[in-house]
């Protein structure tokens, strides 16, 4: 149990780590806030609290695989190489793959609210 804690204490001072120091990840967060603060103006169904829940995790997920690959790539080299280039140029492709499939969702759930909002 004393491990298992021990493990959820590294996972989250990750988390914090890159909160901190990721311009990227403050700039999802709000965007998450943002929504959700949408959503609950909106009043939203539970299955589109769902599927958007499930598209910012994927995208807060995937911005902390992006941080994790830099790291690693910085700790085993800062020359120039192009393999380094294409292990985080990789990994920030699924940080916007992730984000480009979270805006449609986004757009798919909110614009038939919106549009009965103005019509
Ligand atoms: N060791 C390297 N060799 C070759 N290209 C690199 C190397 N390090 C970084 N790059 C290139 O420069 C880009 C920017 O790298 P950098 O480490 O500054 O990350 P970033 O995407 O700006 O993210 P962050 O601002 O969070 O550090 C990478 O996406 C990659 O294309």
């Amino acid at each position: 149990m004393a491990r298992l804690l021990r493990s959820f204490g590294y996972a989250a001072s990750g988390i914090v780590s890159a909160v901190r120091r990721e311009p990227n990840m403050r700039i999802h967060l709000a965007a998450a806030g943002c929504v959700t603060l949408l959503g609950a103006l909106l009043g939203i169904a539970r299955l589109e609290w769902a599927l958007l829940l499930l598209a910012m995790g994927m995208v807060v997920t995937a911005e902390l695989m992006n941080t994790a690959v830099e790291r690693a790539v910085d700790l085993n080299t800062l020359e120039p190489h192009p393999l380094a280039k294409a292990a985080k140029d990789t990994a920030a492709g699924a940080v916007l793959a992730a984000a480009v499939f979270a805006a449609v969702i986004g757009a798919v759930i909110f614009i038939p609210h919106l549009w009965r909002l103005i019509t």
